[in-house]
């Protein structure tokens, strides 16, 4: 008997979404990546491994924050003027301390220590020049213009938390704190199987029942949004016999496997019997609407997710599952938000009793809300659908119909900004 015809025993299906989800984040959670050290250059996107504690205060003493002068608030004029001589100038980085006495200042950039005895700050455009001193006039308020020390971070401060991705701002953070390594769960290794004898490359003529192999690129890109770089993997026939032993290799070479393609009933569709032979079924089948098919295995230590092989269902499974898994195994704390919430601008009626993630364009109206709007094409092989979508808008299995303004929840789609 073919593979494909091989029913896989012992194993959950037709699970609801929020099922199948816990079940994928315990899964990771016994699989938690070890974590490595990389320079800070290379760490956007990594997901911290431990907590960082700032080794010192940021700022690291108090500074000004304007161009201008140091000088003490007490001295400020209530009403008239007042002249104060400057006695020197503190530029940022000069690493010299200025004295000044009574009825002086000193002339100090954005960023340059504030003088021990000034605390605070005049800016220039503020200011008369007179020869060797300044004029101010009332009305600057005393403490104005000035960073004090730790107004940022305090010293001894959790700066961030083990499981914050590296954001840009984060990598600042850690380089503000001194420290030009982070230490990062390591990168999941992913192989991205494509199956299917119908599909050809696009850069390859069509012929008669053929079509481009559009998944590999879509899913690659999914990969890619996390910085994940898919390992190599040859193309193959939907042949049983090649599709055992290349699954074998990649399940001992990587974390995690793809496949796309031959996971529901068709003649061809070897993967459920091939995971259940080679290593274990956790679920077959999730109660969704596009992507029903899912299959979620494992093979030795690595996890499996055979994706269906209508283009917006693997893309719209890889968002429920493979990209919480992924991040799940270097301990993000992103792994499993919780919903973002939307009005739906048309209404909806849904016919089924499945969950359904429809493709939706968002705009943030004048009412301070994000309206959802459906595309027209919500058909599981319609990429244009997906392509034009900003969003999946999740609908539970409950819900039949819908007016506009409904909240509902949405599960963002991975841009390029
Ligand atoms: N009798 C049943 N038929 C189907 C069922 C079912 O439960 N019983 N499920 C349907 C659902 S829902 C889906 S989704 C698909 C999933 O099927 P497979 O995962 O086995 O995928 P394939 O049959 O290989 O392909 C489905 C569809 O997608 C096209 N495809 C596949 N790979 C690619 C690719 N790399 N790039 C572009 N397009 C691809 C393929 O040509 C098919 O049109 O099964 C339903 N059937
Ligand atoms: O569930 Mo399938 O993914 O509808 O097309």
């Amino acid at each position: 008997m073919p593979a494909g015809h091989t029913p896989p025993t012992e194993f959950a299906t037709r699970l609801p979404v929020a099922e199948a989800r816990a079940h994928v984040l315990a899964l990771c959670a016994e699989r938690r990546l070890a974590s490595e050290s990389v320079a800070l250059d290379q760490a956007l996107g990594r997901v911290l491994a431990a907590d960082i504690l700032a080794a010192h205060d940021q700022p690291p003493f108090a500074n000004s924050a304007m161009d201008g002068y140091a000088l003490r608030g007490a001295e400020l004029p209530r009403e008239g003027e007042r002249r104060f001589r400057i006695a020197g100038q503190m530029l940022a980085g000069a690493a010299v301390e200025i004295a000044f006495g009574r009825g002086e200042c000193v002339r100090i950039t954005t960023g340059a220590p504030l003088p021990r005895d000034a605390d605070t700050v005049v800016i220039k455009e503020n200011v008369r020049l007179d020869g060797d001193a300044i004029i101010v006039g009332a009305g600057e308020r005393a403490g104005a213009n000035v960073r004090p020390a730790g107004e940022d971070i305090r010293a001894g401060a959790r700066a961030l938390r083990a499981g914050d991705m590296l954001t840009p701002a984060r990598l600042g953070v850690l380089a503000a704190c001194g420290q030009a390594r982070a230490h990062v769960a390591r990168r999941p290794r992913v192989a991205l199987f494509v199956t299917g004898d119908e599909l050809v490359p696009p850069d390859q003529p069509l012929g008669y029942g053929q079509i481009h192999d559009s998944n590999r690129y879509g899913l690659a890109g999914m990969l890619r949004t996390l910085g994940i770089e898919p390992e190599p993997v040859a193309r193959l026939r939907d042949d049983p016999e090649a599709l055992r032993v290349a699954l074998l290799e990649a399940a001992r070479r990587c974390d995690l496997v793809i496949s796309s393609g031959g996971v529901s009933a068709g003649e061809a569709d070897y993967l459920p019997g091939l995971v259940a032979e080679l290593g274990r079924v956790h679920f077959w089948k999730v109660r969704m609407k596009p992507g029903m098919p899912i299959l979620c295995g494992s093979i030795e230590s690595a996890l499996v997710f055979a994706l269906p092989g209508n283009p917006v269902s693997s893309l719209a499974t890889f968002e429920l599952f493979v990209r919480p898994a992924l991040l799940a195994l270097q301990g993000a704390n992103e792994a499993d938000p919780p919903p973002r919430k939307a009005r739906l601008a048309a209404p909806h009626v849904k016919r089924h009793e499945r969950a359904e993630y429809l493709r939706a364009r968002l705009e943030w109206r004048d009412d301070g809300a994000c309206w959802a709007t459906p595309l027209e094409q919500q058909g599981s092989g319609m990429l244009r659908g997906m392509a034009g979508a900003d969003a999946l808008v999740a609908l539970g299995e409950d819900v039949r119909e819908l007016g506009a303004g409904a909240v509902v929840d949405i599960l963002p789609l991975p841009g390029l900004c």
